[in-house]
């Protein structure tokens, strides 16, 4: 019998095109300031038991494919892999139709989050934009956006946002206080559009804060 004609994909490729997706999301994101200085991480599905990591302290609109780590989901972070490793891998394990995961840094995300922390939630209604995230069809959902403290103890800060996203199955996005966004997708593609939308989201958010001063 003849090889079939499209071999499947070997753990070493969805690997190298995971990477080469990471570096490509990295540098579009770097551009638009949202990773400043060293700041931010990245991170793709590779199987069910399996992601695809950045490593910590580069700047991530530097990356090369050698900065990308293929990390057990279920197994403690290397050392040298992102220090929140544990805010991505959480998510692969709860989620498994999580394909990727993106950490920013934006000016309007750490603002924002610090301005609306004792809420904790941001509260996003009556923007087109909103059908961006997730399955919303209309500008009149109201999107919530939770706001967790933040935290140094990054698994302890993990493991609160697993219980409360148990409870928020159509979330799509959290920010933690004074320091960034995480938002996630079924495809990488859809991580980042969550990103770029969300990033707009905030800064209507936070340019009608000031105009109602
Ligand atoms: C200089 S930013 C402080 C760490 C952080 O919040 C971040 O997003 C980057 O950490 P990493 O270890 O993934 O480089
Ligand atoms: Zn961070």
């Amino acid at each position: 019998m003849s090889a079939p004609a499209v071999a499947s994909t070997s753990p070493s490729t969805a690997l190298a095109d995971a990477a080469r997706e990471i570096v490509e999301v990295g540098r579009f994101l770097s551009v638009r300031n949202f990773v400043p200085a060293t700041s931010g991480n990245f991170s793709r599905r590779l199987d069910a038991r399996t992601a695809a990591v950045t490593r910590s302290g580069v700047d991530k609109g530097e990356l090369t494919e050698a900065d990308v780590w293929a990390l057990d989901i279920h197994a403690p972070p290397p050392p040298g892999s992102s220090a929140e490793t544990h805010l991505h891998l959480h998510l692969y394990r709860d989620r498994p139709h999580v394909q990727a995961v993106l950490h920013t840094h934006s000016m309007v995300s750490a603002l924002l989050s610090n301005l609306r922390k004792a809420e904790g939630e941001l509260r996003l209604s009556d923007f087109e934009l909103l059908k961006a995230l997730g399955d919303n069809k209309t500008h009149e959902a109201t999107v919530s956006i939770p706001i967790f403290p933040n935290d140094q103890d990054v698994p302890r800060l993990a493991a609160r946002a697993s219980e409360l996203l148990a409870q928020r199955p159509e979330c799509v996005a959290y920010l933690i206080a004074g320091h960034g966004l995480y938002t996630w997708g079924r495809s990488m593609a859809e991580a980042r559009r969550h990103t770029v939308a969300l990033e707009h989201l905030l800064t209507y958010e936070l340019e009608t804060m000031k105009v109602r001063r």
